[in-house]
């Protein structure tokens, strides 16, 4: 297979455990290849249990799933788990295996000769921000929090699998941390294009991440599937609204584009403060703000094309939340 990402979806899937638990009763999702879907939800949502039932280290009692149209149940869990990337809190790495040979994991299973496992790794190391001379031949516990979970990415993707899964990969690490490795992971992610599936109860984390967010309820019921911004501005019920919370608003600033509020500008733009077309509210917002400014110049390369006023700025789009 070529490509580097792949289509995964979810049909009708439902996981009934031993005792009689009903885990997810009859979900359904499309994630698309390339893209970043996150899963968010009360606990005991289901979420893990979804994810899991991806790379069948947990078995579905119905339904299908399929990884670029092909039915992972018909597939060996084995190969398949060797194709799925997969990373957890606490990462998991082999305690007594270098880092180098941690990363190498999933490349040995496929048998690798050693030199090329050993570029790989190093490659990957750099990917991740590790500089493999240094970190190379040391041991997990020689590294802080942060680190280990690079490495933990890192060996997530040795086998340049289609498919990440993540189950709070950014959650074990103080949140200073946790927001460079999350900027780090997207900065990866446009370049890797994986197609991920991340699970989170951070709803800050799942908004600066995912492309789109399904927000869960118990037994694995879909409350909305939808982008940042469309999920911050139209929750689809009160249930989804009061989990995404009272700051949406200014959630709702970061993610939403300022080419979708500018108008036409008029007038001359001397003395206007500006900002790149590619700017999002909350960067206009923040310009408002220190330069005391009620109007907005937007540019692209350096010319204007449109401009941004305070109004505009709060307004658009107007969310149907009035009953709040
Ligand atoms: N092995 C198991 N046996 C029985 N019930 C289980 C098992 N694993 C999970 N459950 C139950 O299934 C439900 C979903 O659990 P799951 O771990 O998927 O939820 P989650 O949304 O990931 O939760 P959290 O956010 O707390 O990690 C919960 O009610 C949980 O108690």
């Amino acid at each position: 297979m070529d490509a580097t990402a792949a289509s995964i979806t979810l049909a009708d899937v439902g996981k009934v455990y031993p005792d009689g638990t009903v885990a997810v009763d009859g979900f359904s999702l499309e994630v698309r290849a390339g893209e970043l879907a996150v899963l968010i939800g009360a606990s005991g949502s289901g979420k893990s249990t979804i994810l899991r039932m991806i790379n069948r280290l947990i078995e579905p009692s119905r339904g299908t799933i399929t990884i670029d149209g092909r039915d992972i149940l018909e597939q060996d869990p084995v190969r398949l788990r060797r194709q799925i990337g997969y990373v957890i809190q606490n990462v998991g790495l082999f305690p007594h295996q270098t880092v180098r040979a941690n990363v190498g994991t999933v490349a040995r299973l496929l048998g690798w000769d050693r030199k090329r496992i050993n570029t790989r790794a190093d490659e990957l190391l750099e990917l991740v921000g590790l500089d493999p001379a240094r970190y190379g031949k040391r041991y997990p516990h020689e590294l802080s929090g942060g680190q280990r979970q690079r490495v933990g990415v890192a060996r997530a993707l040795a086998a340049d699998p289609l498919v990440l899964l993540m189950d709070e990969p950014f959650s074990a690490v103080d949140p200073i941390v946790r927001a460079r490795l999350q900027e780090e992971f997207l900065r990866l992610q446009a370049t890797v294009r994986k197609t991920i599936v991340l699970v989170t109860h951070d709803i800050d984390e799942a908004v600066r991440m995912g492309d789109r967010i399904a927000v869960l309820a118990e037994g694995g019921r879909l409350l909305q599937y939808a982008t940042p911004a469309e999920l911050l501005s139209r929750p689809a019920s009160p249930e989804v609204r009061d989990f995404v919370g009272a700051d949406r608003g200014i959630r709702r600033l970061a993610v939403t584009p300022v080419r979708d509020v500018m108008s036409a500008h008029d007038g001359p733009a001397d003395g206007l403060p500006s900002v790149d077309v590619a700017a999002t509210l909350h960067e206009v917002l923040a310009v408002m703000l220190t330069e005391n400014a009620g109007t907005v110049l937007v540019t692209e390369n350096g010319r204007p094309v449109g401009q941004v006023t305070r109004t505009a700025v709060f307004e658009t789009p107007v969310p149907e939340e009035s009953a709040v």
